[in-house]
């Protein structure tokens, strides 16, 4: 077992301002050591929070200010469907971020999915990890990619990535990317980081906002079942690496 999560909670107002600094200290810290920000976000709600959080001007002159032109983007899962289909992570980013981080500076380096695989998760997957090794074991082979930062949702029934509870994707020990052909959450046919991959990531920050996310909170944090479930094994797996 790694160290015991940091919890925090912040009012709708505070999210914002909060998560902006913790992702800015992710940064300065990444930039120190390799002069690159290698971060892995997930869909669904975050997208939405992190805009908010990163677009907002900066609150004094010593507030850091995102360097995009440092960022590289990996998604930490993707849904098998068109990139710029309503159900893709990437399109959603995109529409929240990435479309409004003004023209005239430089941007992000992105790696969303290779669309020529959407009707094969698992050619998908072996394409994503591909590309996965390409960046992070370019040099030196390497046993999991370590991203700087890993920025994860929670569903309701305590799901992160496409790791979804009581799924054999669980067990996997080996691959970097899985295919998942049977979500349970629409839609079915998607791919995501695996288990290990997560854990050994330098940090990975949890967003779960709203009403809606207290029950799985609840359940996670106070009952021993909670620690089985996906966002469970992420808590008690991870630990400070660097
Ligand atoms: O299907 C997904 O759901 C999770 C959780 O989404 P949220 O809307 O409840 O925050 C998300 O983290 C994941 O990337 C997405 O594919």
């Amino acid at each position: 077992m790694g160290r015991p999560p940091n919890l925090y909670s912040f009012s709708d107002a505070d999210l914002a301002p909060n998560l902006r600094k913790y992702v800015l200290d992710q940064q300065t810290d990444a930039l120190k050591r390799h002069n690159v920000f290698r971060v892995a976000l997930s869909g669904g709600s975050l997208p939405k929070t992190l805009a908010k959080a990163l677009l907002a001007p900066p609150s004094s002159d010593d507030d850091p200010t995102p360097d995009f032109s440092k960022w590289e983007i990996f998604y930490a899962d993707e849904r098998c469907v068109p990139l710029d289909h309503a159900d893709s992570n990437h399109a959603l980013l995109h529409s929240e971020l990435l479309s409004k981080i003004p023209p005239n500076t430089p941007q992000p380096k992105v790696h969303p999915i290779d669309e020529t695989y959407l009707d094969d998760p698992q050619e998908m997957a072996d394409q994503y990890e591909k590309l996965l090794v390409s960046v992070f074991a370019a040099r030196d082979s390497v046993k999991l990619p370590l991203f700087d930062l890993i920025l994860l949702g929670c569903g309701p029934d305590g799901h992160t990535c496409s790791l979804f509870p009581d799924h054999p994707l669980l067990r996997e020990t080996d691959a970097w990317v899985l295919s998942i052909a049977d979500s349970p959450k629409p839609p079915a046919k998607r791919i995501t980081l695996s288990l290990p991959v997560v854990l050994h990531a330098a940090k990975i920050g949890f967003v779960a906002t709203g009403e809606g996310k207290k029950g799985i909170l609840k359940r996670i944090f106070e009952t021993e079942e909670g620690g089985r479930l996906p966002c469970g094994l992420v808590n008690e797996g991870a630990g400070e690496k660097i």
